[in-house]
């Protein structure tokens, strides 16, 4: 089952194009890491998609009413924001709104408990979320998205500012969520974790599609210098690939 399909997604911005005739399919059970650099409008895919900014083409998502589409999507965006002194519990329960209950039904309870404990946040509890760090707000807000048990998850660069440990703990989380079948679309800029751990990557560079497929396939030397103007060297550990740009 489809639980994301763009097709002939355009988007303008300031009188630029900034997204051309994207066309993106995400299944149940699928990791799909978005990359590409600065601008190439990763950020702008994702704003459409859920339907946050004016765009021609289809979107599923776009086109449902606002709470269908926060049952279907959970949206983690870029910019981190905590707009109220809430404590770090009642910031991760927002995502029960789309919900009957609002926060307060035994289900709602179960979903925002099992957040607040994949995400290591039990400690913080009745902490005010404004008063946490950088990386502790960000795993609130992940926290906060995974509380909507929606079966996708867009996530804007999740791990951007996380400690390494918490990069692999939230990188291996979304691995678990996709493998109990929800899908993912996470924008990364580290090459070497997009394809530790990515099932599929898909590369973006000046508002097009420029490569799509296996980590293996999209993470070519020639895609890489064509995308990024950079040349990459690859070591295989058991591990997984490490990816160094030079
Ligand atoms: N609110 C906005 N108004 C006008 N132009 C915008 C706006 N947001 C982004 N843009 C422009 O759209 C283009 C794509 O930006 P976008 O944020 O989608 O890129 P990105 O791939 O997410 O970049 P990054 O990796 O830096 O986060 C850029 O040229 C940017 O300047």
């Amino acid at each position: 089952m489809m639980l994301l399909e763009l097709r002939e997604l355009s988007v303008i911005r300031r009188n630029r194009e900034v997204l051309r005739d994207v066309g993106l399919s995400i299944a149940a059970g699928e990791l799909v890491g978005l990359i590409g650099p600065n601008g190439a409008g990763k950020s702008t895919l994702m704003e459409a998609a859920i339907g946050l900014i004016p765009f021609s083409g289809v979107s599923n998502l776009a086109a449902m009413d606002a709470t269908a589409r926060a049952r279907a999507a959970a949206y983690l965006p870029q910019s981190r924001e905590i707009a109220w002194p809430v404590s770090v519990e009642d910031l991760v329960a927002l995502g029960r709104i789309p919900w009957p209950g609002s926060g307060r039904s035994s289900e709602d309870r179960k979903a925002i408990e099992a957040a607040m404990t994949r995400m290591g946040l039990e400690p913080f509890r009745h902490r005010t979320a404004l008063r946490l760090s950088g990386g502790e707000q960000a795993r609130a807000l992940i926290a906060r998205a995974l509380a909507q048990e929606a079966p996708l998850l867009i996530a804007d660069e999740p791990v951007a500012g996380l400690d390494p440990a918490q990069q692999l703990a939230c990188l291996r989380l979304f691995q678990g969520l996709a493998g109990e079948g929800r899908g993912l679309l996470v924008s990364i800029h580290d090459l070497g974790l997009a394809a530790r751990f990515c099932s599929r990557l898909v590369l973006l560079a000046k508002g097009r599609i420029l490569a799509d497929g296996s980590p293996d396939h999209v993470l070519r030397d020639e895609v890489i210098r064509e995308a990024f103007g950079i040349t990459t060297r690859r070591i295989d550990t058991p591990d997984g690939p490490a990816i160094l740009p030079i």
